[in-house]
């Protein structure tokens, strides 16, 4: 065989199961949750009634909302044994290692020991994965064991206070917000795609998260904004970064946080991350990686015809919030654990293990040769 088979590479194009959590791309660009258009949520819920959407199918009332973020509240905390876990883990190490070993050391301490817990467990981690990254990350680049638990009421300002131990602004709050709603679910990527092949087996929620953690990680997949954070930070200018974005073409270079596996006009998130990242550089007062951003995304649209994704201006929006960059990749853990527990509950629901062929491509059949002669 010769050449790269390019028709159905990537399974791209084939259906491999049914959902009703999701579409992504219908017409080239939209995506909708439980049949709500993403830019709706965005505008109209928040983050909290976005996961008991997925993880219900409707989205919740008042009093349904209130005592669902009381849940999550009495949640946040970690159990001592994972603090002092946490507290062996180097300040070097990759923080989606991090997020990946806090989820399964969970899974230790409080397993899903059926899946009449799955709720329990799917929001015990959701709860508990904003302290997971600020507990280890504080500890090890501060010194400093916080409290994880906070008076704050959502899960985005949550996350800020534990990073920084300041009460965040309204504006942060809301873009923190905004950005989980974004990242929270996106039919079967790659990350889902693993979760529901590890719940076929009838395994448990936290070893279809845990592995989920580990495929998000790659930087063809969630670890492009943190990618696309160190291209951006190397531009001096917009007409630097085109310069030198030429050369990363011409060499034949992926430019993280562009093009998509399904979308083939826009990415419908990147127009909403854009322009928070654009109040936000206001806020900053200093809009030059904003600037370099949009010359980046004007660029590549003009040359190749490739879009920003999700990734791309999550990269300066976070920045402009003081993200430190390793945490950009595990703040998408917090939101998809959302999506992924959803399609854990439904790949249940009806299963059949998901084992698909290969095309055979080895050898001929033959013989074993005596070690001796061969
Ligand atoms: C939240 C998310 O996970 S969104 C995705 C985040 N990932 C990234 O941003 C990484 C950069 N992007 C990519 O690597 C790809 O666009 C992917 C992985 C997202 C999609 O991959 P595929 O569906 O396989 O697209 P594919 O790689 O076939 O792209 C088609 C062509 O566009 C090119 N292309 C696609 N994306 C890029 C890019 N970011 N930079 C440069 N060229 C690109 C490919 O090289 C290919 O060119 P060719 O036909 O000459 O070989
Ligand atoms: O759908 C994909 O392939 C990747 C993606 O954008 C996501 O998981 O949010």
């Amino acid at each position: 065989m010769t050449g790269k088979k390019l028709s159905g590479a990537g399974l791209r194009g084939q259906s491999a199961g049914e959902t009703k959590l999701c579409t992504v791309g219908k017409s080239g660009s939209g995506l909708t949750y439980c049949g709500y258009d993403v830019a709706d949520l965005t505008e109209n819920a928040t983050f909290e009634e976005v996961a008991y959407l997925l993880f219900n199918g409707e989205l919740p009332n008042v009093d349904q909302l209130a005592a669902y973020k009381a849940e999550l509240k009495s949640m946040r905390d970690l159990p001592n044994e994972l603090k002092d876990a946490l507290k062996h883990i180097p300040a070097d190490a990759h923080p989606m290692d991090v997020m990946r070993t806090g989820c399964s050391f969970l899974g230790n301490l409080e397993p899903e020991v059926d899946f009449t817990q799955q709720n329990k467990a799917a929001n015990r981690l959701l709860a508990a994965f904003p302290a997971i990254m600020c507990y280890w990350y504080r500890f090890s680049h501060e010194g400093v064991e916080i409290d994880c638990n906070t008076d704050e009421d959502s899960m985005g300002g949550h996350f800020l206070k534990l990073l920084s131990g300041e009460t965040p602004s309204e504006l942060h709050r809301k873009v923190m917000d905004v950005s989980l709603i974004l990242y929270a679910e996106h039919e079967f990527n790659a990350s889902t795609f693993t979760a529901r092949v590890c719940a076929s087996t009838l395994s448990d929620m936290f070893s279809c998260v845990t592995g989920a953690i580990g495929t998000l990680r790659g930087p063809l997949h969630g670890g492009a904004n943190e990618a696309a954070m160190d291209m951006i930070q190397t531009f001096k200018s917009p007409a630097d970064a085109k310069e030198k974005m030429a050369g990363m073409l011409a060499r034949k270079e992926k430019i993280m946080g562009f093009g998509h596996a399904i979308y083939s006009e826009s990415d419908p998130r990147n127009v909403i991350i854009k322009a928070w990242s654009e109040k936000l550089a206001k806020e900053y007062g200093d809009s030059s990686l904003y600037d370099i951003s949009v010359a980046c995304e004007e660029f590549m649209w003009d040359t190749k015809k490739l879009f920003c994704n999700a990734d791309f201006f999550h990269a300066s929006a976070y920045y402009f919030m003081g993200i430190p960059t390793k945490l950009f990749t595990p703040i998408f853990v917090c939101s998809r654990v959302t999506g992924w527990a959803a399609h854990v509950m439904e790949q249940r629901v009806n299963n059949r293990i998901i084992r698909p062929s290969a095309d055979y491509i080895g050898a001929e059949p033959r013989a074993v040769q005596p070690i001796s002669e061969r």
